[in-house]
């Protein structure tokens, strides 16, 4: 059984939103997800080696910048190995700004720099998820267990 960890960050609750959807979809195929909110959980980037497939939320600050609150994860990240490891990205974004849940680019290019050959899609969620949403984190998630056991094939 794969080992799964969600980490995200969420300043006003809708990445946290889409994790909570995310995480309850990956539950119903079985699988156990290990849950850490980056700011408030003790969550640091060598936890990343103890998993064999990440599911990794942030929100988009600044000018599509990465929020100040996973900035220190973002540079310890430097330092591990991921080669082999299944990734998928999501957070929510707003399109009022130019440089669109540019957060989620630039920790996807962290990713895979650190060895992460399957890094998967980007999920962006603009501001407070819809109903439609809602249906398209559901299917990320089953779309991110299902390469799951591909890879693991
Ligand atoms: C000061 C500020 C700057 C932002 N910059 C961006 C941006 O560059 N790109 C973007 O897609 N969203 C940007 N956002 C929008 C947030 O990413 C969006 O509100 C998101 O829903 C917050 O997610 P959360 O509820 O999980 O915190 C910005 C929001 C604020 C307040």
């Amino acid at each position: 059984m794969p080992k799964v960890i969600l980490l995200f960050c969420s300043m006003s609750g809708n990445t946290e939103e889409m994790a909570e959807i995310i995480e309850s979809n990956i539950n119903n195929h079985g699988l156990e997800v290990h849950t850490f909110q980056i700011d408030m959980d003790d969550a640091m980037a060598t936890d990343l080696l103890d998993y064999d497939a990440i599911l990794f939320g942030t929100y988009t600050w600044g000018d599509g910048d990465i929020p100040y609150e996973v900035e220190d994860f973002y540079d310890d990240m430097e330092d591990i190995d991921l080669t082999g490891k299944v990734v998928a990205l999501f957070g929510s974004c707003d399109s009022m700004y130019p440089n669109y849940g540019g957060a989620i680019e630039t920790f996807s290019e962290r990713f895979k720099e650190r060895g992460a050959s399957n890094v998967l899609y980007h999920l962006k969620v603009d501001l407070t998820p819809d109903q439609d949403d809602v249906e398209r984190c559901q299917k990320f998630a089953d779309d991110f267990v299902e390469q799951l056991h591909m890879y693991a094939e």
